[in-house]
């Protein structure tokens, strides 16, 4: 028979791993757990219930918000305002940061970042889309929160994760010391682990981009792409393509099976698409503590210095031998260039 251990279970015993911890972590882990519950619930109906389609309006990025994007921003926010551990919430749906002001959560020093949906573009095809989150600490619980506590490098984080609401729905999350996934099992209603130990394979033969921006792409980037297409069977080219369009989807099938996903600059995107706080910061501590790689194609995404709530940034992240590459390609590229104009 199968040891069935809970994400609750799996919490706690983990927190003997932080010799200083109180549980408000944990308490905080199982927020979000609860939340994605209720998400999930809603996303396994979602034709059947009024939850499909636009929400008619816009959020900060410019973008048409779904009603699941609303949807799920509600049930993130009141787990969090309801579990008394977290001070403030930076999410993609609102224009500035929500700071909870409630008696429970007087002293409680957690700041968390998250996109309530990704992949929102899916929602309405039943594709899998996904919930990412990161946690940071503040260094004191006295006052009102501020930005700067906010704008935290990404080596800052104490913990991050992601929901992927697929064919099974999973959380996988790393507190800085290995990452782990637990699969919810809906006839006792617990995430229960599944995937102990997640280690990212250093090399793969999946490429993960939206070919359709090929002509926008750096010049580097498209050298890369030309790369993995190439045949040549000592490096298993010609590289397969993969590409959901849910951020989270593409890097866990990345995660367990090896591969890399870009999301460069485009000449619609000059910074990139991809958010700094809450998509490229978590994912990037998740996909680093398994084993891989995730940069801006020059330097560590969690070494960059968040500016604004909503920054983005390009991303190559995954396995690392092929993140170096692309690397390569994008120095190559950028030394060709340069010596052109001397
Ligand atoms: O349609 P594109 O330009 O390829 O972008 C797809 C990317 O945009 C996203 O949908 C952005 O995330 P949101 O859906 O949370 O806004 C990512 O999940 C995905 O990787
Ligand atoms: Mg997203
Ligand atoms: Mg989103």
């Amino acid at each position: 028979m199968r040891k069935v251990t809970t994400l609750g279970q799996f919490i706690i015993e983990k927190q003997a791993d932080f010799p200083y911890a109180k549980g408000e972590l944990s308490r905080l882990l199982r927020d979000i757990g609860i939340a994605a519950k209720i998400v999930n619930r809603e996303v396994n109906k979602a034709g059947l219930v009024d939850i499909l389609g636009d929400n008619g309006t816009v959020n900060i990025q410019g973008e048409g918000q779904k009603k699941l994007d609303v949807y799920a921003d509600e049930q993130f926010i009141s787990a969090l305002r309801s579990g008394g551990e977290c001070c403030v919430v930076a999410s993609e749906e609102h224009d500035d940061c929500i700071l909870i002001h409630s008696e429970i959560s007087k002293n409680a020093k957690y700041i968390v970042c998250i996109d309530p949906l990704d992949g929102s573009s899916n929602i309405d095809v039943n594709v899998s889309v996904g919930t990412i989150f990161s946690i940071y600490r503040r260094a004191t619980t006295e006052g009102t929160v501020c930005l700067d506590e906010i704008l935290q490098k990404g080596i800052y984080q104490v913990a991050a994760g992601y929901v992927i609401y697929g064919s099974s729905t999973m959380l996988v999350y790393t507190t800085g010391k290995g990452v782990n996934g637990f699969t919810l099992d809906p006839s006792i209603g617990e995430f229960c682990l599944s995937h102990p130990d997640m280690q990212m394979p250093r090399d793969g033969v999946i490429y993960s981009i939206n070919e359709g921006n090929y002509i926008k792409f750096p010049q580097g980037v498209k050298d890369y792409i030309k790369y993995c297409q190439v045949e040549d069977k000592a490096t298993q080219r010609p590289f397969t393509s993969r590409y959901v369009g849910s951020m989270v989807a593409d890097i866990h099938r990345n995660l367990i099976k090896g591969g890399i996903f870009l999301y460069p600059t485009t000449s619609s995107h000059p910074q990139g698409k991809l958010r700094l706080m809450y998509e490229c910061n978590p994912l990037a501590f998740i996909i680093e503590q398994a084993g891989g790689r995730a940069t801006d194609g020059h330097r560590r995404i969690l070494e960059i210095q968040p500016e604004s709530l909503h920054q983005r940034t390009p991303i190559f992240i995954g396995s690392t031998d092929m993140v170096e590459k692309v690397e390569e390609f994008i120095r190559l590229s950028a030394a060709s260039a340069s010596g052109e104009s001397d």
